[in-house]
């Protein structure tokens, strides 16, 4: 496959650079020098090789399983993938360098792969997909595929708060505990104002992507079943981004130590870093029903907008 040489072009190459101009080529700049390097002597070998806007962005949610959709995506030899999460369209300050800037973040790839890239905070930030739509439309590309993997959103949650408190925890900071956080001062209500609870209420957020993508550009990947049986989920991304059928059982093993499935290709085995599987709090019983009535009638909203349902409480 076309695609398993560009991935050994650009892990082997030492060639030297063939161009007198190559510490001028925009890839030679910025702080990623060490993967620019690399790029640019994969370039210098092959000249088909070259840095494309992505044909697919995973645009969240956050925690819902973006880095594992990631990383299996990039197994694919059709599939180019930027290992770093870009936060373009959501930072104005990256969002005005403009289109071609985008463009070089991007590692090289031939024309008939794919490049991917993921940042789990696009989903719900309210610019984003008018940007998306607009920058796309201005360089005529139309077949931009939109993927999205969710999670049960109290799961979601849950996941978010552990990761919000182990970063405070690093800085120092206090940890508050799961009620404090998610229920109002007289302990009665959820408290809508916390920004992980904003996070995982799905059907806003999809509302203002479908204000600007039809349905047909969009698929849900369901973040649960990913953990669960990944293989299934990631046939269903091969045919919706009409990429050749590749990923199969090989691809995957099951670690019981980390209790989760971890990839296998022609490089090596591995499995995700030890930020991914964090155990979460207890919820105690009565914080978690007012939590599954509080997400009941966003999670049917969402289903009928989408037209896709999911086993969530
Ligand atoms: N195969 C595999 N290995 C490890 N982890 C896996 C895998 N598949 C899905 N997940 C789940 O991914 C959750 C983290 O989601 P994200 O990568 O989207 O997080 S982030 O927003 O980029 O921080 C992470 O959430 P937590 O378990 O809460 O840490 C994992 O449950």
């Amino acid at each position: 496959a076309p695609g398993a040489n560009v991935q050994s072009a650009i892990h082997n190459a030492s060639a030297p650079l063939s161009s007198p101009h190559a510490d001028r080529h925009p890839l030679r700049a910025g702080k990623h020098g060490h993967h620019r390097g690399r790029w640019w002597r994969a370039m210098a070998r092959d000249p088909s090789l070259s840095p494309r806007f992505p044909r697919a962005i995973i645009i969240g949610v956050r925690k819902g399983g973006t880095r594992a959709l990631l990383e299996m995506l990039s197994m694919h030899p059709s599939v180019i993938t930027a290992e770093k999460e870009l936060h373009f369209f959501n930072t104005n300050e990256k969002f005005s360098k403009g289109p071609e800037w985008y463009r070089l973040q991007m590692p090289p790839s031939h024309d008939d792969q794919v490049t991917l890239e993921k940042t789990p905070a696009y989903f719900t930030e309210p610019e984003v997909p008018g940007r998306i739509a607009s920058m796309y439309a201005g360089l005529n590309i139309t077949d931009l595929r939109l993927l999205l993997i969710l999670r049960d959103p109290i799961d979601r949650l849950l996941s978010d708060y552990t990761q919000l408190m182990h970063n405070r925890g690093e800085r120092g900071k206090a940890r508050p505990s799961l009620d404090e956080v998610l229920l109002t001062r007289d302990g009665k209500h959820i408290n809508t104002d916390y920004k992980a609870i904003q996070r995982s209420l799905y059907a806003g957020h999809m509302e203002n992507w479908l204000r600007h993508f039809s349905r047909d550009h969009l698929l849900i990947v369901d973040g649960d079943r990913l953990i669960r049986e990944p293989l299934p989920e990631l046939k269903r991304v091969e045919q919706f981004l009409g990429l050749p059928s590749f990923l199969g059982s090989d691809n995957l093993y099951f670690n019981a130590t980390r209790g989760f499935y971890c990839l296998r290709d022609v490089r090596r085995n591995r499995c995700l870093n030890d930020s991914k599987g964090r155990p979460h709090p207890n919820v105690n019983a009565t914080l978690l029903a007012q939590l599954q009535e509080f997400f009941r009638k966003p999670n049917r909203k969402l289903y009928t907008l989408v037209g896709q349902t999911f086993d969530w409480a």
